[in-house]
Order: C-alpha cells, then structure tokens, then sequence
C-alpha cells in the first residue's frame, strides 16, 4: 500500500475540523487563549490632547527664547485645569495631563526658569511639540485586535487600554492522552527488567498545554483489549474533542491500537504516511473526536505531535497562525540522500557567528527511540522524499524547534 504523502495526511487531518465555540473571560485570565472575534476599540487614546513631558503648557506664539509668562494654574495627570489659557500665560503641567485649551504647545521644565508665579523661557517654543494628540494610540470603533490571534502580553496591554473588562475567546480544546503497553510505568515507579518510563505522555501533554488545550490524562493501558476500549469509551464519554493514543500503532502481534478503536466505532481517516520518523501515524473520528494514534517511539511521537497534533489544535482553535513556521539554513555538513519518506532530522545549529540563514548539522544517530538526541535538537531539517545528497553550504528548510517554544 502506498504510504500517503505527509502534507496530504495533514490536510486531511485538518479537513473535518470545525471551530470550537466561543466563551467570554475575564481580562486577566485571558493570557494565551485566542480571540473569538476582532475588538474594536471601545474608546479613543488617548481620550484628550496630553502632555508628554513635565514643563509648561504655552502658546507657542508667546514662548519665544527670553519671554516672561504669567503662570495661572496647573495641569496634573487625572486633575486637569478648567480654564483657558490667554496671551502671555503659561500653565504647570506633568506628563500624562490634559492640555489646557488656548495652549499648542509644551516647554520642559528644563528649557525655563522660575520664579513664583513668572517663568522665563530660555529655549522657544515650537508649536505641537510635546502633546500627544487625542486618539494618536487609536480611535473608538478601529479593530485593533483581530479574530484568530493569540494572546500575547502586549494583546492583553492593548485591550485593556480599549476597555474590555472581558474578551470572547475560543473554548479550549479538550484532548485525552493515553499511553499503550505493557512495558510502561510512570516515573518513579519501580522499573522492572523489561521496562520502560513512559515519556512521550509528558511531551504531549506539554505540548497539548503549550497549544492552549486542556488535557485528560489516561494514563497507561496495557495492550489487551478490554483495558484499550475502556479507556476510548472514556475519552468518548468525556466529549474530548481530541484523543491521542501512544503506541501499539505499527504491526506487530500487540499491536492493537487500530483494531480497539475501530471496534468502538472510529472511522479510518488514514493509516501510515510517508514520513520517518512518524510512518505508523493513524487518524480517524470517532463520534464528534479526532484520533491520533501516535508511533510509541518517542522521537516519532513528538515529532508526529508537533507536525500534526499542533496544527490541529490551533485549527480547533481558529487560529490565523495555524501552520508550525519553517524557514531556511543550510548544512554544515554532507547528508545522505533521502528515501521515498519525508525525514525531519534532528539538528543542531553551528555556533560559528556567522550571519546569514543557520548552519545546521544532522545529529547522529538517528534513531527513534533517542529522548536525549530530541531534547538536545535545535531544530527539524526536512528532507523530501528522495531529496538528493546534501554537501555542506546546501540550502535545507528546517523547523526551528527553540524558536517555536517547543
Ligand atoms: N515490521 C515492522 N515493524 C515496525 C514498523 C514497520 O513498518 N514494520 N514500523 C516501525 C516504526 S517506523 C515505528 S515508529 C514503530 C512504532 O511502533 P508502535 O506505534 O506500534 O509503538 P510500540 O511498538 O508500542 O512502541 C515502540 C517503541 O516505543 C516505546 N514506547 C511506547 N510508548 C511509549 C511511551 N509512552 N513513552 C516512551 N516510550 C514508549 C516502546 O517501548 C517501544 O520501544 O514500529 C516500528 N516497527
Ligand atoms: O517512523 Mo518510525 O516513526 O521511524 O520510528
């Protein structure tokens, strides 16, 4: 059976997916959730002409080098002045304060001199110098924050100064994660002779919170089917909207993954594509859930879950960034042609201080199973299928796993 192509099995992923609905929180909680609609301003900023500086309101007009004016009030930030300001007066302001009316202009306090209620001018006014014009940040009713975004500290600073108590944002995606097989135990627990720790349920789950879902630890179900369906029977009455399986993917005597969930009613979408590490990935859906069943290798588990789980997440999530960057490098070093899967090697960046696009060097080996490779991975160089030798100072295309926050 021919193995299908890794941008064809993620669109297929990305198909059926539709949006989740939107709920309203509160500001302060709204950190990393994504917008649900685009936010319009609610007011203007700022709301009136302001002092950007500490000094004198004047008419420029007046505030030549060497005038004398008269001060008659002052202008603070929340205590602004109510009267007007008249030829040859002046008026103590601070930074953040209304203008008064008559004055288009503001002296610092360093380019004068006082004395009781006179202040010289030593360095002339120019008009509209150092007043921040009403609505110069943005104006009522302009959409500052668009549909789809993710929110960002920065986000959060601008729609409070719009006004939102509360935003719309999108449900998070819910998303069970179980680990197969018999030979797995959680960490801490005793490791026996054939055993192993389970660690991609802890990448995944890292990942699943990283993307903003919210996750549903299954825990570990050895490979026997009445422990398999329990735990999808679970996942399903939950109402996730995602469930991931690890292992039990390939085509070995245990494993089973594919046979339990179609006997609980999943609907094969596809099984093995044409990628390493990753070629036994599954997808389906079973009543309104995806399913990912996930290689057990740890490598593959990851790399599958940030190729595919990742850009699943954000599309449930209607984000307007939804695809995992990817941008150029070149090798450090000679590669390897390339067979008919796509091949995301890890790599490292030579720190050689040169500018330019990276310069990456495969890690060695290259194997599946290798957690310590992965952690210590900068990146994914992607390697079509049947891509020709590579020499040094070729040009690659790599997914900067640092930058991605991953
Ligand atoms: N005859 C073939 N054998 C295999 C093929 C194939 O095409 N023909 N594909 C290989 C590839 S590629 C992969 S990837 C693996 C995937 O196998 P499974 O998804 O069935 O995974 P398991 O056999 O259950 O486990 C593989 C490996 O990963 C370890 N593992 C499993 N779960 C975890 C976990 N939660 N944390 C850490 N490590 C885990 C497990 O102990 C195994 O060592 O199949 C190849 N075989
Ligand atoms: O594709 Mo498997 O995922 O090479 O190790």
């Amino acid at each position: 059976m021919a193995l299908l192509p890794v941008a064809d099995a993620l669109a297929q992923i990305l198909s059926g997916v539709t949006v989740l609905t939107e709920e309203q929180v509160p500001l302060g909680t709204a950190r990393g959730r994504v917008l649900a609609a685009s936010l319009p301003a609610l007011r203007t900023q700022p709301g009136f002409d302001a002092s950007a500086m500490d000094g004198y309101a004047v008419r420029a007009q007046d505030a030549v080098a060497g005038a004398c004016l008269t001060l008659i009030g002052e202008s603070a930030a929340g205590h602004g002045f109510d009267g007007r300001l008249g030829p040859g007066e002046a008026i103590r302001i601070f930074t953040g304060a209304p203008v008064p009316d008559g004055a288009d202009a503001v002296v610092i306090q360093e380019n004068t001199r006082r004395e009781g209620d006179r202040v010289t001018i030593e360095m002339g006014a120019v008009a509209g110098r150092n007043i921040r014009r009403r609505g110069l940040d943005f104006i009522e009713g302009a959409a500052s924050l668009a549909a789809g975004s993710l929110l960002g500290p920065r986000d959060m600073a601008l729609a409070a100064a719009m006004n939102y108590p509360a935003v719309p944002v999108r449900r998070r995606p819910k998303v069970a994660i179980l680990a197969t097989g018999d030979e797995l135990v959680l960490p801490g627990e005793a490791v026996g002779r054939d055993q192993i720790v389970t660690s991609n349920s802890f990448a995944l789950a890292a990942l699943v919170e990283a993307e903003g879902g919210e996750v549903l630890d299954l825990g570990i179900a050895p490979d026997d089917f009445p422990a398999l369906e329990a735990a999808i029977r679970r996942a399903r009455d939950e109402r996730v909207d995602v469930l991931i399986t690890i292992g039990g993917a390939s085509v070995g005597d245990h494993d089973l993954i594919q046979t339990a969930l179609t006997r609980e009613g999943m609907t094969l979408g596809f099984w093995k594509i044409a990628m390493r590490p990753g070629k036994p990935l599954l997808h389906g859906r079973l009543q309104g859930m995806h399913i990912l069943g996930l290689p057990g290798n740890p490598v593959s588990a990851v790399v599958c879950g940030i190729l595919f789980l990742a850009p699943l997440l954000r599309a449930l999530l209607g984000r307007i960034d939804a695809a995992v960057p990817r941008r150029r490098a070149v090798f450090a070093t000679a590669w390897p042609a390339n067979d008919l899967r796509e091949d995301y090697l890890r790599a490292r960046f030579v720190a050689d201080g040169e500018s330019g696009p990276p310069r990456v060097v495969p890690s060695t080996p290259q194997d599946s199973s290798l957690v310590g490779v992965l952690q210590q991975a900068d990146c994914l160089v992607i390697r079509p299928p049947h891509a020709p030798a590579a020499k040094a100072g070729d040009a690659c295309e790599i997914i900067d796993l640092r930058a991605a926050g991953y």
